[in-house]
């Protein structure tokens, strides 16, 4: 148990508000690791997050292995409840861990919460308000001991970088939803991390404010290389921010995989369905894939990835389904155009495009005509 003390170490919080904490004293906002060089170099190596994560609740315990490289961008999804929060409160040290816990920093052990770079946004931006927006950014700094001066010098750099530099005197009550959340991120910026948590921060915006703040997020991460662990529902969200995603299942990592193939084959039914995309089950045998739902799928634009008689699963985007039920499946040509599916009626085609169709069993005596582009069909391990 190397570190089980630094693990279990309270957070570093203040009042309401969580305080993210400076460790790259010596870059400035937007630049951190641009232009260091090979301090730069080794910054960047002291971003990775590596070991098995313990968390024993009544009723709930969170056992992950994570090997998360410095400056690697990765989406964490799962349902409700499954620990996401818990799993980036631990590494945050906000969550009490367990002694089996061998989580590394950079491959040292895990530092005091205040010493771990890290800037945790989440869904509330916690912005104290009786002071106002310079002085909630320059909060942080302030509290590591910098001068007034030189404090709101690093809050006005933040507050520029995410175009709130207008409202510096505005108090936090005074603020849209939207900009509240932008002087979170300034907050953010302000203690200089070299890890970035994010939890679901962008749940509470419209379309246009959360595309704002994931440009702005997803360029200061890229610019000064960040490590960054997104909690999120939202594909748009891992598709813009992220390069990786894992998935958590009752306190455990499910799968590592990247977003690319979380969307091309998807592994489990949670990752289709997050993706959006149509994951049928059944087997592949005699040059067609027989689904547990009873649908037979012909095509000779399957890309079968699979051995015959294994459990597979039939994998498509939404927009590959083409629910026009004019093409006769009769027609010899008609295997060579697209696949030919013959089950239930519009319900089953609804689902189809719409990414829900599952093993559900299909009512006997109705026949629709189903068109998928093309499909993969992948293993069941
Ligand atoms: N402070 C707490 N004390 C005790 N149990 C908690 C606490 N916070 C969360 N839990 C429990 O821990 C489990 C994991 O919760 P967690 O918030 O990590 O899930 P999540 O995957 O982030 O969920 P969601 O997607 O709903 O935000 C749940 O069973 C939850 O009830």
């Amino acid at each position: 148990m190397p570190n089980r003390k630094r693990n279990t170490a309270k957070p570093a919080t203040t009042g309401n508000a969580t305080e993210p904490v400076q460790f790259l004293q010596t870059s400035r906002i937007g630049q951190i690791g641009t232009s260091a060089g090979a301090q730069h170099a080794e910054a960047s190596a002291m971003g990775s997050i590596r070991g098995r994560v313990c968390v024993e609740r009544a009723g709930f315990s969170l056992d992950a292995d994570l090997n998360v490289r410095s400056g690697e961008r990765t989406a964490i999804i799962g349902s409700n409840g499954t620990g996401k929060s818990t799993l980036i409160g631990a590494i945050a040290g906000t969550v009490e861990c367990t002694d089996q816990t061998t989580l590394t920093l950079g491959g040292e052990a895990m530092p005091e919460p205040e010493h771990r770079g890290i800037g945790y946004l989440s869904q509330d931006p916690l912005l104290f308000p009786h002071l106002n927006v310079l002085d909630n950014v320059a909060f942080g700094p302030r509290r590591r001991g910098k001068s007034k001066a030189s404090a709101h010098l690093l809050a006005r750099e933040a507050l520029d970088r995410v175009g709130l530099a207008h409202l510096e005197k505005r108090h936090s009550r005074e603020l849209s939803g939207g900009e509240r959340q932008r002087v979170a991120f300034a907050r953010v910026l302000a203690s200089e991390p070299r890890i970035l948590l994010l939890d679901e921060p962008f749940a509470g915006l419209d379309v246009n404010a959360a595309a704002n703040l994931r440009e702005l997020i997803r360029s200061v991460a890229e610019a000064n290389r960040l490590t960054l662990l997104l909690i999120s529902h939202d594909l748009v969200d891992v598709v813009s921010l992220c390069d990786n995603v894992m998935e958590i299942d009752r306190g455990r990592v499910v799968q590592t995989t990247s977003v690319h193939a979380l969307r091309s084959r998807p592994a489990t039914e949670f990752a289709a369905s997050f993706a959006g995309v149509v994951r049928i089950p059944g087997v592949y045998r005699d040059r067609a894939f027989h689904a547990d739902c009873g649908l037979v799928l012909r095509s000779s634009q399957f890309e079968v990835c699979t051995e015959p008689l294994r459990p597979a699963y039939l994998c498509c985007g939404p927009h590959e389904v083409d629910a026009n039920p004019a093409v006769d499946v009769n027609d010899p040509g008609c295997e060579d155009r697209a696949i030919s599916m013959v089950g239930s009626g519009t319900s089953l085609v609804t689902k189809l495009a719409s990414g829900l169709m599952t093993a559900e069993a299909v009512p006997p005596g109705t026949t629709v005509q189903v068109h998928v582009r093309s499909a993969r069909i992948l293993p069941q391990d």
